[in-house]
């Protein structure tokens, strides 16, 4: 019998599993429905991967791999948590965390200088960055926000900072030798083999990757961000900063295209600290300082130096943060900069979180301030300007009336930048990169390329842009609005999509339905003007834009990606469940070990399972399971209209309160129903007693917050203590037993 997979991630989601679980687990019980935990928790990640360095007692399965086979099955029913996508410093930080607990794993090698060390890098940069999405997402995305999470957001508006029209707030971008300027794209006639090697200038050929096979119909496109251009840029933006007042904030993606943007992050943070670096090369150099890695890991690096080298080298970068412009903070109190971490500012996340609060950042001391951004290539930076000059032009725009902007995304089978993570090399020496067809021996695509430079070539297959261009035309159809294809003409790769967007339309009865393409600036203007009227636009997008734009739309209309509804219809026939559009809110942790409060919003795990068990029960036959995912979608309304998400303030509802209220708005939903005599038999007793112990609960739940909380870990909670912190209501925990 086919099973529900409920994956264990990290951080925020993986507390508030604690306590979700058991609730899931004790209600899927009832209608004969089985679910399985599958770890892919960074730790977990990293644990099964070095079985041959741990005892036999700490070896684990390989959760991911199984669940990537899953994926491609018809039965495939997996239910997606957030997960770290790990940038060096947390790889490593986990490393260090699962050493601590007793597993002799390796350091990892930054320079490996032997095939022993070799062969560790590799397994751990398999792991690192987004590891988990590529290999699960086997389908293309459909992330919106339900009716009943509008109708909230209508009725119970978060806050919008005001736009002024002279805010100084701005996005730079590069506009020419990015990724987006140099790009070159070709549609593959038959299925071919391609290799792409560096000439170099001495006339000897690097491999820098053999055997690429690709399929008829794939589209490939190669690009290369020029290093010396680049630097320009950034030197340029910092002065232009300081020059006007503004904060200086770098905006990308570490963790996704985990091969570039964390050389770019290094490339802004030398840039920033250009005398530092040009003053102690040798130093930094001998203690292993890569700027990639960013400040917290340089200012923890000086401590291998003598006290006095030490110092001097602190009084330099502080010297320099006082004579440049201001930086943009991750956290003000604890002297946190935009560049600390490079996974710390994610520019899905980032940019919308700055427009929903007036186009400002914080500042060192604690203070809004207007920003810089700076989003180096130019793909997609558009789409942030025209947001930020709708908002200069009409101010914020209003939850009460505007309308949404639901996305189909495309990324089946490693589509576009997800396909890239093993095509992008930081170019050794100055010569030409070309893409071969093995089998004519005819060069494809050519760059010429500089030391230092960026090459990336991305692919994505016909099959996934046929499905992609199918689940637009039936959302357009299902609700009978506009969908605009966010695809540039003048861009290489977007034109060769625009062929097949246009051939495959015919595939499908489009006559009544509006479908339009635009370049992501037209499509963004078009959307946000009829946002703002308060009506529905599709956005169908490749992969980032994707990324973006569901993390944009959210933030501005319902406060938070977390309320989304994210389904991936898997190309096979099964289904993968996202929980929102969000990711695993580091924050969230923190105020849980400090104050004893979790303020996750779990609304896209309600979501996800509600269709979940709705596909269960298709699937199996189960009516039980159709009848537990109906009442489940009742109980999320009616959680909404309740207002019983988690507050953000200590002593209130939070993460487990929240959670308490759903288990008693879905047991009465299943009382209410009248399809399954026995599931509300059984339901009565459930909900009479969760009823009538609410009060009860909901102050055991409370009062456990306001203390420090301890779950023995960061990466690899201990699940007992983790457990004990998410469950402290006994009175729950033995009504929620007994079913
Ligand atoms: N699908 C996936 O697996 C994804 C994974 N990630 C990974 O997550 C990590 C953290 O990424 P980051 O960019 O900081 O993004 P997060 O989404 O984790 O955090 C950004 C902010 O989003 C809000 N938020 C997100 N989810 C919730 C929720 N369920 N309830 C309440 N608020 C929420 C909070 O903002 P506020 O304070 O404004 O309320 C939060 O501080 C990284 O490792 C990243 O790679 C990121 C995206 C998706
Ligand atoms: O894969 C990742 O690292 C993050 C993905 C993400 O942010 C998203 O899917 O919205
Ligand atoms: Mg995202």
């Amino acid at each position: 019998m086919s099973k529900i997979f409920y994956t264990k991630t990290d951080e925020a989601p993986a507390l508030a599993t604690q306590s979700f679980l058991p609730i899931v687990k004790a209600f899927s019980k009832t209608a004969d429905v089985t679910l399985e935990t599958k770890d892919i928790s960074l730790a977990g990640r990293i644990i099964a991967n070095f079985p041959d360095y741990l005892k036999e007692e700490q070896r684990i399965s390989n959760d991911l791999e199984e669940l990537g086979e899953l994926a491609k099955k018809p039965e495939a029913n997996i239910i997606k948590l957030p997960n770290i996508s790990a940038s060096i410093p947390q790889l490593k930080e986990a490393i260090a965390e699962l050493q601590e607990k007793g597993y002799a794993l390796p350091n990892y090698p930054d320079n490996p200088s032997n095939e022993k060390e070799q062969d560790v890098k590799s397994r751990y940069d398999k792991i690192k960055g987004s590891a988990v999405n590529p290999v699960l997402r086997e389908g293309n995305s459909d992330r919106r926000a339900p009716r009943a999470v509008k109708n909230y957001a209508k009725q119970n508006p978060h806050s919008m900072g005001a736009w002024s029209k002279d805010s100084k707030t701005h996005v730079a971008t590069m506009g020419k030798e990015d990724f987006k300027s140099n790009e070159k794209s070709l549609t593959i006639d038959a299925a071919t083999k391609v290799r792409i090697e560096l000439s170099q200038e001495d006339g000897s050929v690097k491999i820098l990757k053999d055997n690429i096979a690709l399929l008829a119909g794939e589209i490939i496109d190669a690009t290369v961000m020029r290093k010396a251009a680049l630097m320009a840029f950034l030197k340029e933006q910092v002065k232009d900063a300081k020059d006007k007042g503004v904060l200086f904030s770098l905006h990308m993606k570490a963790t996704m295209m985990k091969v570039s943007d964390p050389i770019i992050f290094g490339h802004a943070v030398e840039a920033y600290f250009e005398d530092v670096f040009t003053k102690h090369a040798e130093t930094f150099a001998s203690v292993g300082i890569s700027s990639n890695d960013g400040l917290e890991n340089l200012f923890s690096k000086l401590n291998d130096l003598p006290a006095a080298k030490k110092a001097e080298i602190e009084k330099d970068i502080e010297q320099t943060i006082e004579n440049g412009p201001d930086l943009a903070m991750v956290n003000s109190d604890k002297g946190i900069t935009n560049l600390h971490v490079p996974s710390d500012i994610i520019i899905d996340a980032s940019m919308p979180a700055m427009i929903r609060n007036s186009g400002k950042m914080w500042n060192a001391q604690g203070n809004t301030q207007d920003t810089k951004a700076i989003i180096p290539d130019s793909s997609y930076a558009d789409v942030y300007t025209a947001t930020i000059d709708f908002c200069k032009k009409h101010g914020a725009f209003d939850p009460t009336t505007m309308g949404t902007v639901p996305n189909v995304g495309l990324m089946a089978q490693k589509a576009e930048e997800y396909g890239s993570h093993d095509k992008t090399f930081e170019i050794a020496n100055s010569g030409s990169v070309k893409v071969i067809d093995i089998n004519s021996n005819a060069t494809l695509i050519e760059h010429a390329v500089e030391k230092g430079d960026i090459w990336r070539m991305c692919q994505v297959k016909d099959a996934p842009i046929q499905d992609w261009v199918k689940l637009a035309v039936s959302r357009a159809k299902a609700t009978q609005v506009p969908a605009v294809f966010w695809l540039d003409e003048n861009r290489a790769h977007d034109a060769e999509l625009i062929k097949k967007v246009n051939l495959y339309l015919n595939d499908h009865e489009t006559i009544g339905l509006e479908i339009k393409i635009l370049a992501p600036k037209e499509a963004t203007e078009f959307s946000l003007q009829r946002m703002k009227e308060g009506k529905d636009t599709i956005s169908v997008t490749g992969n980032v834009l994707r990324d973006y734009l569901t993390d944009l739309f959210p933030i501005l209309e319902v406060g938070t990606s977390a309320k989304m509804l994210s389904i991936v219809p898997l190309m096979n026939g099964g289904g993968l469940f996202e929980t929102g559009a969000g990711g695993s809110a580091p924050k969230h942790v923190e105020q849980f070990m400090e104050e004893g409060h979790l303020r996750w919003d779990s609304l896209g795990e309600f979501l996800a399972l509600g269709v979940s068990l709705d596909f269960y029960g298709e699937k199996n036959n189960n009516a039980k399971a159709r009848i537990l995912g109906d009442a489940l979608d009742s109980a999320t309304e009616k959680f909404l209209i309740n207002d019983k998400s988690p507050s953000r303030k200590v002593m209130e509802i939070d993460t487990r309160g929240s959670h308490f209220y759903l288990a008693l708005y879905w047991a009465e939903a299943l009382v209410n129903q009248d399809k399954s005599a026995e599931l509300k038999a059984t339901f009565e007793k459930v909900y009479g007693e969760l009823r009538s112990k609410e009060e009860q609960i909901a102050k055991e739940l409370i009062e456990s917050q306001g203390s420090t909380k301890d779950v023995g870990g960061y990466y690899l909670p201990d699940s007992d203590k983790a457990a004990a912190a998410m469950r402290p209501s006994q009175t729950l925990n033995s009504i929620l037993d007994a079913i």
